[in-house]
């Protein structure tokens, strides 16, 4: 599928690498009325950049500000303090109505999907061509080729109620393409939806993506989401973002206990609390817990330890491979003489990240 043609005004071309700039963003909600005023910071100082062409993962909890913090890239919000740059267009401290150039750039695409009922699919995905001003031999063949690419040509005439989840994400990410934008905003695109139908509309984010070289922003609570798509991700808790870098490297060594557990919560290869309980019960040497990834000689590590006497029993643990790079974590329950265990124990905090399990 091609690019529509549309008036470009400069915006998202002299940007250098970095579509999306956050500079020490704030957002505070004041809410309640006047006498019992309550303010609510829902991003907090956030500092990030959002590169041409790669698919950002925006994960935290509920509440974490993930919402927020994507709202204020296309003005839904108005940002509180701090600069935000988009396009290379500053949208801080503007007003609504000067903020349309840069929207006209911004597709935005919805847990529930936000479409309308009454409006057939191909009249769904025609709506923002018809708000564009555009002819309508020219909205016919714009509509088809998006449908053509989402895949779902056989569905124009349907209503979104004759849809399964999956098709009307699709339906969703068509519409939210049709005046070609350079960035879509994806909230949540697949919570409603089951694993197999987040898979098939994730392959379709990706193509987006790969072949019409469209940023995505992707808010998701699911480290699977991230795993699966994202090049990058921010990890956000109470409005700040805690830890950001390349997914390949939070999966490996995530530094915050936050993402620790998205992290876990994917790879399930360090024991949870109730596990560790079992491990204590079953397992009397010293626990501890390391992470693995490619260039971390645990091996070498243990066999020092083992010419000292020392053992070493595996008690938890799995590896997994993503983007050609392995990490994972293992548990090991190490038992001989107490300062030669403790040598282990040191060397291998040196070379990797260990958590001791308490005895
Ligand atoms: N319009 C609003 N008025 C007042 N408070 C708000 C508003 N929108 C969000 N908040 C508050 O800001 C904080 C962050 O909310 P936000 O929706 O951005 O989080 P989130 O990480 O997207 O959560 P979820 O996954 O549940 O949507 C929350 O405490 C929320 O209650």
């Amino acid at each position: 599928m091609t690019a529509a043609s549309e008036p470009d005004r400069g915006l998202f071309r002299d940007d250098g690498d970095v579509v999306v700039r956050f500079e020490d963003v704030s957002k505070t909600f004041v809410t309640g009325p006047a006498k019992a005023r309550r303010e609510v910071v829902a991003v907090d100082g956030v500092s990030l950049e959002i590169r041409r062409g790669e698919i950002f993962g925006v994960i935290g909890y509920s509440g974490a500000g993930k919402s927020t913090l994507v709202r204020l890239i296309n003005g839904l919000e108005p940002v509180t303090s701090g600069s935000l740059t988009v396009g290379g267009f500053e949208v801080a401290g503007r007003r609504e109505t000067e903020l349309a150039p840069v929207r006209q750039h911004i597709g935005m695409i919805f847990q529930q999907f936000n479409l309308f009922t009454s409006r057939t699919v191909a009249g769904n995905v025609e709506y923002p061509l018809k708000r564009a001003g555009w002819p309508k031999d020219k909205r016919r063949a714009r509509v088809a080729e998006l449908l053509e690419f989402v895949g779902l040509s056989e569905r124009a005439g349907n209503y979104p109620e004759q849809l399964s989840g999956g098709q009307k994400q699709r339906v969703g990410i068509a519409r939210a393409l049709a005046t070609s934008p350079k960035l879509l905003l994806a909230d949540e695109s697949t919570s409603a939806l089951d694993p197999e139908t987040t898979q098939e509309v994730l392959q379709v984010l990706q193509r987006v993506n790969r072949e019409l070289g469209i940023t995505i922003v992707l808010i998701t609570h699911e480290m699977d989401v991230v795993r699966a798509i994202a090049d990058r991700v921010a990890v956000m808790q109470n409005g700040k973002v805690v830890e950001h870098g390349s997914t390949v490297d939070i999966f490996a060594r995530p530094r915050t206990e936050t993402a620790r557990r998205f992290v876990s919560s994917v790879l399930h290869s360090v024991p949870d609390a109730r596990e560790v309980e079992r491990l204590r019960r079953a397992h009397r040497g010293r626990l501890v817990i390391v992470d693995v990834g490619d260039g971390v000689d645990i091996g070498g590590v243990l066999s020092d330890g083992a010419s000292r006497g020392v053992r070493f029993t595996i008690a938890y643990g799995g590896i997994s491979v993503l983007q050609e790079q392995s990490f994972g974590s293992l548990t090991f329950e190490l038992t001989g003489e107490d300062a030669a265990v403790q040598d282990v124990v040191d060397e291998l905090s040196r070379i990797t990240t260990l958590r001791e399990v308490a005895a």
